[in-house]
Parts: structure tokens; C-alpha cells; sequence
């Protein structure tokens, strides 16, 4: 931009992933003046992926969307974006203790269909736990947690502490790991690293009895971060990492490694942690400070596998998978049925990742592949195509699938969660009181800032 351009902005944006294009572009429509500053050559964030055949294409973040996650299902009926529905047709492989069998059912927070081939007292110590952890899930508010007695004595525990209390069976024990590094409940995390608050609030307000999972996307997530960014023209600058946001009476002032720029008001759209890495003239208030200290990402990595066809019908496997082997707990039938290919998405978590992420790039694919070929058989050793996103090693975004707290962030530090500071509001699916850490929550804080900075904007 030419020194003679410099423009002063209604608002700027800063972060182009789904809730800072959704922010920029209600600001735009209510015809504000609006700049988007992202630190990587790309935009998206989280939302982003790449075609690898025809009608094929892989999301190396979010794929998913589910019946009640209202705010991203009108964003995709809105651009006319067609969805299908998660390939489930079949058995489930489930491959435990080096055990594999198949079942109709599936287990994924909670259990429907058959019981897996695992003895009945280790399954209803799985299934007892399991309503004693959702009937204090549903006690608590569908809001952020406050400081109330009976939440931080939830929030002095980690989830490790409740498992070993509520569980049994080494299987009941493994039941629950697998939900809080697999399934998340806003993480992933491993059970002694999370708070146990953070858990089954995770679960109120972005439950898996929801089906979060129930569709995919034609064309995949990937797409959208594009189709919104056509609309905000070339108001979006890539390779500007924001370093400072400095605020007075009068507006804002925004400085990357490069320029500065000028606003009324600016909307930070990101995870809380990454927003502590801003310098802000004048600080920001302690409690916002500590919180983005004690606000960290989860571990885990995505893998896309495909092949000529998905060969795991044939056998009447419905490509998905769930087991303690050694490297993949999880994996799920990725293939649009119109591209004839079979596409597998999976994920490596919490341990495991620490494992996996020492290995050279040869040991990393052997280890992925051949844990693959025990769930699905030989056939799954040879793919066409074998891409990973490394989240933990993107330094703009610093892992997935989203953050999750420690024991006793919430009650000492969560007021300041989404609270905007001045002239600076907040932005990120992290942020949202309903589907946190899904495109949904991202969709909903895009909104909430948009709107809030809009009020602010008209009133002035
Ligand atoms: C592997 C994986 C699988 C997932 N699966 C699903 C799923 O199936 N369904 C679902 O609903 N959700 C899923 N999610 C979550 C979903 O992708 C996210 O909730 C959503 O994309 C987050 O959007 P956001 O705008 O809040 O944050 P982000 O997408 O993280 O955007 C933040 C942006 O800010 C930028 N940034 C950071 N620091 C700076 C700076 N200093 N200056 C400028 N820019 C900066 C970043 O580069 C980034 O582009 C998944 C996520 C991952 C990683
Ligand atoms: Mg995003």
C-alpha cells in the first residue's frame, strides 16, 4: 500500500480465519470500511484445504457439520454450498488391546448401535460412568462458567481425577481418554492436562449427541473461506502478522512487521492464546493477561489418505474406525460420493502425537499406514495420496482442534474470555458459549463483534 493511500478504517480485522471473515464482511455489508490483516500467505486459518481429484477434496482443518450448529449451517445454505451425508453405511472396525472386531455401532462421547467386542462388565462400567458424566454435563449453564462454589471445585480437578474415580476397567479408563484426545470436547487434551470443568462444559454447549459429525461438505470447508473473501473485494492483506495494537480516546492503531493502520475499532479473530502474543499500548487488563497464559492448544495432527476406491465397502466396513493401537484411536470415511475415490481422514493426538512427531517423514507414514492395514486390512498400505497438516507446528495457529483450559482457568480468569478491552473486541470460535472449537462458534463470534462494533460505530 503507497504512502499516499493510507486510509483510516471503520474497523480492522485481524485474523482471516472463519470468524474474521464473517466479522469483516457484516461490517462491509453494513457499509463500513473494513481491512483484514492475516499473518500467513493464506487465509482461512482452520478452514482450509486443497482438491486432490476430481469432485475429491480434502480439508486439512475442520470437514464437518452437524444438525444444530444453526449459525454455520445458514452461512453454507446462504452461499449455496451443497452438503452430504457422512459416509456410515457399515461395520465399525474396533481394534483394542490388539483385539480387532467389527460392530454396528459406533461410540463417539456416547454409545449407539451394538456393544463392541469388549466384556459386558467393562462396557457398563463405561456406559455407568458415561451418564454419571452427562448428568453433571447437564447441570451445568449453557453459558461460560462463572465463579460459583460448585464450578471451581469442578475446576480444581482434572478430567484424569474423575476418570479414575468413575471408572473401573481399564476399558471404562480408556473409554474416557479417547473422548477428551479423539472426539475433544474442546481440545484435544490428554485427561490430565484439562480441566475437568472445561470437559463437561465442552460437552453442554457442543454436545456429540448432537451429531456434529453428520455431514460433509461438497467441495469441502476449504472453499469457504474464499467465496467470502470475493465478496470483501482485496480488502484482506496476507503476510502481515499484527505485532502491536495501540488505542486511545480517539481509535485504534495497528502495526504489523510491515505498516500501520488506522480504525475506529479493531476485532482480534483468533485463538486467546495467539491474541497474548500481541503487544497492546496500553496493556491490557491483568486478568485478560493471565488468561492468555493459561490458554494453550491442542496436540494433534491431521492425515488424509486416499485411494482408487474406498476397497473397505467391499468388505462391508463403513471406513470407520476406534481403538487404543499404536498410533490411531480414531478415523472416518472422508469420500464424496460423486469422485468414485475413498478418501480417510484420521488424526493423531495428545501422546501419540509426541511419539509420532520424533519420527522421520518415512517412519511417520509407515507407522500411519500400517496401524491403518490392522483396522482395515492390507489394501489400506497403498493410497494415491497421503497429506498431513502438522498443526501444532503451524506457529500462527500452534495446534488443533481448538484450545482447551487447565484446571482453574475458567473460574479465576474466564470473565475476561470475551470482554473487549476499550476499543478492541474479541473474535474466535474459542470465544463462542455455543459450539466452542467448531466452525459454528466461529461463525457465532464473527457475528457477535461484527454486530457489537457495528452499534458502537452508529452510536459515535
Ligand atoms: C484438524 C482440525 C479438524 C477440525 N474439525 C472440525 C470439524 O470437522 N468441524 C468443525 O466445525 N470444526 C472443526 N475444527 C475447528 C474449526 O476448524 C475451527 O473452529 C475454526 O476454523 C476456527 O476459526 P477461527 O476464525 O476462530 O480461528 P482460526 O481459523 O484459527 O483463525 C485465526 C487466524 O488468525 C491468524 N493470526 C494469528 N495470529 C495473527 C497475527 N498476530 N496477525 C494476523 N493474523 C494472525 C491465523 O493465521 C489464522 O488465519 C477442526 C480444526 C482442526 C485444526
Ligand atoms: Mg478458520
Amino acid at each position: 500500500m503507497l504512502e499516499t493511500e493510507i486510509t483510516n478504517y471503520d474497523c480492522i480485522v485481524v485474523g482471516s480465519g472463519l470468524s474474521g471473515l464473517i466479522a469483516a464482511r457484516n461490517l462491509q455489508r453494513a457499509g463500513h470500511q473494513i481491512l483484514v490483516l492475516e499473518a500467513q500467505d493464506r487465509i482461512g486459518g482452520r478452514m482450509y484445504g486443497q482438491q486432490i481429484a476430481p469432485n475429491q477434496y480434502i480439508d486439512f482443518g475442520g470437514q464437518w457439520v452437524g444438525p444444530t450448529q444453526d449459525r454455520f449451517l445458514a452461512l453454507l445454505d446462504e452461499y449455496k454450498i451443497p452438503r452430504f451425508p457422512s459416509p456410515l453405511e457399515g461395520k465399525t472396525v474396533f481394534l483394542y488391546n490388539g483385539h480387532r472386531s467389527e460392530f454396528n455401532g459406533f461410540f463417539q462421547g456416547f454409545a449407539e448401535g451394538e456393544r463392541p467386542e469388549i466384556s459386558q462388565e467393562e462396557w457398563d462400567d463405561a456406559i455407568q460412568a458415561w451418564h454419571r458424566f452427562e448428568e453433571l454435563s447437564q447441570s451445568l449453564p449453557l453459558e461460560h462458567p462463572g465463579r460459583e462454589p460448585e464450578h471451581k471445585r469442578l475446576d480444581a480437578q482434572t478430567f484424569a481425577q474423575w476418570i479414575g474415580e468413575n471408572t473401573k476397567t481399564d476399558f471404562g479408563h480408556w473409554y474416557f481418554s479417547y473422548m477428551v484426545r479423539a472426539v475433544g470436547f474442546l481440545g484435544p487434551a490428554e485427561p490430565g492436562e484439562v480441566s475437568l470443568l472445561h470437559v463437561l462444559w465442552g460437552n453442554r454447549c457442543a454436545s456429540q449427541s448432537e451429531h456434529p459429525e453428520a455431514e460433509l461438505i461438497h467441495g469441502g470447508a476449504g472453499q469457504i473461506p474464499g467465496v467470502i473473501a470475493a465478496e470483501l473485494g482485496n480488502q484482506i492483506q496476507i503476510n502481515e502478522p499484527v505485532v502491536k495494537i495501540s488505542q486511545d480516546q480517539v481509535g485504534v492503531e495497528v502495526t504489523t512487521g510491515q505498516n500501520s493502520y488506522k480504525a475506529q475499532f479493531v476485532i482480534v479473530a483468533m485463538p486467546p492464546y495467539l491474541s497474548g502474543r500481541i503487544n497492546y499500548d496500553p496493556p491490557l487488563p491483568a486478568t485478560r493477561q493471565q488468561l492468555t497464559q493459561r490458554f494453550p492448544m491442542g496436540t494433534l495432527a491431521k492425515i488424509l489418505i486416499s485411494y482408487e476406491s474406498p476397497f473397505w465397502r467391499e468388505k462391508g466396513l463403513a471406513g470407520v474406525g476406534m481403538g487404543n493401537s499404536q498410533w490411531i484411536e480414531l478415523f472416518a470415511d472422508s469420500s464424496d460420493p460423486r469422485s468414485g475415490k475413498g478418501v480417510i481422514a484420521t488424526f493423531v493426538m495428545g501422546d501419540h502425537y509426541h511419539h509420532w512427531q520424533v519420527l522421520t517423514e518415512p517412519e511417520r507414514r509407515s507407522a500411519i499406514l500400517s496401524d491403518l492395514a490392522a483396522y482395515l486390512g492390507d489394501q489400506a498400505l497403498l493410497p494415491t495420496t497421503f497429506d498431513v497438516l502438522d498443526w501444532p507446528a503451524n506457529p500462527w495457529v500452534g495446534g488443533g482442534y481448538a484450545a482447551f483450559l487447565p484446571p482453574g482457568v475458567w473460574t479465576n480468569f474466564g470473565d475476561a474470555i470475551a470482554t473487549p478491552v476499550g476499543r478492541i473486541h474479541w473474535a474466535g470460535t474459542e470465544i463462542a458459549e455455543r459450539w466452542p472449537g467448531f466452525f459454528d462458534g466461529a461463525v457465532r463470534t464473527g457475528e457477535a463483534a461484527a454486530a457489537a462494533v457495528i452499534g458502537r460505530l452508529s452510536g459515535e
